[in-house]
């Protein structure tokens, strides 16, 4: 079979300055041989800079050049007559040590190079990256035939490129090019066809000068490997000891953790030896003890904050970023004394639970190296040409719970009628699995929920979550929620045979959780119908609820099973989640950095806090207790939704949650709380009256609708209210005390429609409960319409975006904004963090710079980015960083999240 290998192609947006200090991908690859790793451009740009270089150059000196990659932000060259040069002339501020010089590498294809001779010849350049034996697949640089073919279309797509070959006399197999690169693979029958396609490509370039860029497309999986080592099972499709036998000779395999486990003992000493097991590649610091792992990770987070402001030549983003018409600030300066960090970092918090902590775990689903169908994780990558699954075993990540699943669903699948997805030729049904399962961490809200009274839940902690640091006293968990979602691929699959599958499949869970000691309750299981071919299906993907038969005596929550929702309660807040929505892995450890970004944030009931990226409201929802208002803001209307729900299961009044891109809506946002005419050092047009949170609920109730999808309640200054806080209690202990008893609180739900105030009167009942307690003095001012619009003396952010970090437009409207003082930074990606720091932080000159054009943003790193926005950055008072902390939410990984304050 032809083979191709669809390399991820696309320079990732790493720093330029690393791209440039970055060793080439090993000799060999498609890569290199088609310049596309990130040091093309770099190249272009540099030898472009060269040109225009100080020195003048004849060609023959040109010609004499013998280029150098440098690690630093200047390319140097240095001629065969030994003389030396760079862009920047004498101007030049850095140093061109010997030991920094590399030479570059030659990524040319010549198809008469020994290299390229020895792949026509072999298969592969005897690189040990390239262990496909065909060479049957070619990837070609698209934007090179662009510039180089005569006479055919501007613009390539792998489809002229399949016609034009096939007009020369040459059969393509397919021609494909995957979305957002730039390279087309095609694959032949043989390996003549290939050459002779290479031969044509370039007959018809426009000069010799210009090359097409061509290079092999091996597929280095395990699939062709395990077809070559591994004989058919002669028995395929007949049951064997009770077992349907598959495709490939099944290896034995246990589920016990011993030392063996996870270590392939059927296949030999040399493929063993290229073997990751799971655990390996999803939890790969699980060896280390786990206070090394933490020192581990507060060095590389102390790497990364230095890139603000180090003297490091390649990593002073701040200082380079900082106009020279302005004195450097305090914090830049006082960095050297702080070892090269912007502030303070004041440690790492631990999770409270390092084994077995995901509550969600998305095992996907596929081809072992075995040719087994398996539900685990993928042991390597896509670009590396790995595609195989490895069952999870001995990943401390997972919990057991989520293990046993696993195992339960694998066991399904070798009967199943429908094949599990294939990655490398993007077909089959069972594609991914996940399995959330919570448990709650809150204190029992009355002595009916004590612990020991609820056995279940002591023996499934007890079993299942072993090395809880904390007593099990704390952890009251009326209800353990397991949700499963099935993502499957329905193209071209039989109805009646899917229907059947998914009865049986379901079958086998429920009897599997049955049989459990102790049982586990399976709430939910939805299916999500997914065609596309990335792993990541759209969160509006439509969703399947499967029926789930009784079988006793398994404890479950009926009314979960219908709603098809996740619960999960974090500082005693019950939170309903919708399953794609975005929910912390790690509830635990998740409170705690809810709680460090409260404390950091300094709120007070006259404060208005602004959760920005807030998904299910779980930030401003445990904070809403000690502020005035949140406004929480997030772009996923399931989340949303859940947001306003979970504000309503808890009797929280003092929130509003907006359904929008952040960058689109901060700036109205702003305007509508803040921008209010200042009259004498006190803000005009205010009134203050008493209200109550009842008026508000039962207006809303009667009118039926929130507009704009948004849950709008009335803002408050709740001084007079007397919470308990923490695990003290909450206002949903106060509903409890008051009302409902011994009730779990998503027990008081009802039906009401997303969107929608509820109008059930229970809803208004416990409502009702905190109203009487909440008498508000809310402080307004009206706008244009004669509405009134609430005021707070303090204003503060919460932002905890998702990788990429914040939308630039949100930086500019928080930095802009003088009344903002406080921001508090979460952040999964500390890169990003920093690259946001440059922009919130560097101080501004009077005008800003008109943006100018970003060419080649592409290649810019993200602090490269910010540097350059900060330019353009209107005239505004920066923030500083004050300190810094990091929040292990994710043990046994090299991640974790950090929380940085930043005031003005
Ligand atoms: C890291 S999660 C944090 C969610 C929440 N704060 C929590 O702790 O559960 C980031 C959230 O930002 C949302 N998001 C991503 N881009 C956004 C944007 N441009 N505007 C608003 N929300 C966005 C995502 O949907 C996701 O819910």
């Amino acid at each position: 079979m032809a083979s191709m290998e669809m390399t991820a192609l696309a320079a990732s947006p790493s720093d330029e300055l690393e791209q440039a200090s970055t060793e080439p991908t090993v000799a060999g690859t498609v890569n290199d041989a088609l310049d596309i790793d990130g040091f093309g451009g770099k190249r272009k740009r540099d030898e472009e800079a060269e040109e225009k270089g100080g020195e003048e150059e004849s060609a023959r000196d040109a010609g004499d050049r013998v280029p150098y990659w440098k690690t630093s932000l200047c390319s140097f060259y240095r001629r065969k007559s030994g003389r030396e040069g760079c862009s920047h002339g004498d101007s030049c501020r850095y140093a061109h040590g010997e030991a920094e010089l590399r030479p570059r590498p030659d990524k040319t294809w010549d198809p008469t190079s020994e290299r390229a001779k020895k792949i026509l010849r072999d298969g592969n350049d005897g690189n040990e990256d390239s262990l496909a034996p065909e060479v049957q697949g070619m990837a070609v640089d698209l934007t090179s035939l662009d510039k180089c073919l005569i006479g055919l279309p501007r613009k390539w797509s792998s489809d002229n490129l399949k016609s034009f070959l096939d007009g020369q006399g040459i059969l393509c197999k397919t021609a494909k090019k995957k979305k957002g690169m730039s390279v087309g693979f095609v694959t032949f029958d043989n390996t003549e066809q290939l050459k002779r396609a290479i031969e044509v490509l370039n007959e018809n370039a426009t000069s010799g000068q210009k090359q097409i860029k061509v290079a092999d497309a091996n597929r280095r999986s395990y699939q062709t490997k395990v077809e070559k080592q591994i004989p058919p099972n002669q028995n395929k499709g007949q049951v064997v000891n009770g077992e349907l036998c598959t495709n490939y000779a099944m290896p034995s395999y246990s589920f016990e953790a011993d030392d063996s486990v996870g270590k392939d003992t059927t296949i030999g000493e040399g493929f063993a030896s290229v073997t990751k097991t799971a655990r390996d590649v999803v939890t790969p610091s699980a060896d280390i003890p786990y206070s090394d792992q933490l020192e581990q990770k507060m060095k590389t987070l102390t790497q990364t904050l230095k890139k603000l402001v180090s003297t490091g030549e390649a990593t002073r983003n701040a200082r380079k970023a900082c106009p020279p018409s302005v004195s450097l600030p305090e914090w830049i300066m006082k960095s050297r004394e702080a070892g090269g960090l912007p502030c303070k970092l004041e440690g790492i918090l631990e999770s409270p639970l390092t084994n077995g902590y995901r509550n969600k775990c998305e095992f996907s689903v596929g081809y072992s190296l075995h040719g087994k169908p398996t539900v685990g994780f993928m042991v390597g990558s896509f670009r590396e040409g790995i595609t195989a699954i490895e069952e999870p075993i001995n990943c401390p990540n997972v919990s057991r719970i989520s293990y046993e699943f696993a195992l339960a669903f694998q066991e399904f699948l070798q009967s199943s009628a429908l094949p599990v997805w294939n990655r490398i030729e993007n077909k089959g049904f069972w594609r991914q699995f996940t399995v959330n399962s919570f448990f709650s961490s809150c204190k029992p809200f009355n002595d009916s929920q004590q612990l020991s009274n609820n056995s279940f839940a002591v023996d499934v902690i007890g079993k299942y979550f072993t090395d809880m640091k904390q007593p099990l006293g704390v952890y009251m968990s009326i209800k353990i929620c397991l949700f499963k979602l099935m993502q499957v691929c329905s193209t071209d699959v039989d109805e009646e045979v899917m229907k059947n599958d998914f009865q049986r499949m379901v079958q086998t869970l429920v009897l599997g959780a049955a049989a459990c000691s102790p049982p586990l309750p399976l709430t939910v299981i939805v299916v999500q119908d997914y065609q596309g071919i990335s792993n990541a299906a759209p969160a509006d993907c439509p969703l399947i609820p499967l029926m789930i038969p009784k079988v006793e005596p398994i404890p479950s929550d009926d009314k979960h099973a219908i709603e098809a929702r996740i619960h999960d309660y974090i500082s005693n807040l019950c939170f309903s989640i919708s399953p794609t929505a975005f929910f912390q892995v790690n509830t635990l450890a998740a409170e705690r950095l809810y709680s460090l970004a409260g404390d950091w944030a300094d709120l007070n009931r006259d404060t208005l806090l602004f959760d920005i990226c807030c998904g299910t409201g779980t930030i401003g929802l445990t904070l809403a207790h000690r502020v005035g208002m949140v406004v929480g803001i997030e772009m996923n209307a399931s989340a949303v939704s859940d947001a306003q729900r979970n504000a309503m299961i808890n009797g929280i009044t003092n929130c509003r949650f907006v359904c929008s891109k952040a960058e689109d809506i901060m700036g109205a946002l702003l305007k509508e709380y803040l921008d209010v005419p200042e009259h004498n050092g006190s803000i005009s047009g205010i009134s203050c009256k008493v209200k109550s949170v009842k008026d508000e609920i039962l207006s809303c109730t009667g009118n039926g609708n929130i507009k704009n999808s948004e849950f709008s309640t009335i803002p408050a200054d709740v001084d007079d209210i007397t919470f308990k806080t923490g695990v003290e209690g909450s206002v949903e202990e106060k509903i409890k005390d008051d009302s409902v008893a011994s009730e779990g609180p998503d027990e008081d739900l009802n039906d009401s429609s997303e969107g929608n105030c509820s109008t059930d009167h229970s809803d208004v009942t416990r409502n009702d409960q905190v109203c009487k307690t909440m008498n508000l003095h809310i402080c307004t001012s009206k706008d244009k319409d004669g509405a009134d619009i609430p005021q707070f003396k303090n204003v503060v952010a919460i932002v905890d975006p998702p990788r990429v970090g914040l939308h630039p437009v949100v930086i500019k409207s928080l930095r802009t904004h003088p009344r903002i003082r406080r921001l508090v930074y979460i952040s999964c990606n500390p890169e990003s963090l920093v690259a946001n720091a440059i922009e919130l932080c560097t101080p501004t000159a009077g005008e800003p710079e008109k943006a100018k054009g970003n060419r080649g943003w592409r290649k810019m790193s993200s602090a490269g980015l910010a540097r350059h926005r900060t330019k353009s950055m209107p005239k505004s008072e920066p923030f500083r960083p004050v300190r810094v902390m990091a929040v292990d939410m994710f043990p046994h990984t090299p991640h974790c999240e950090m929380v940085m304050l930043l005031e003005r």
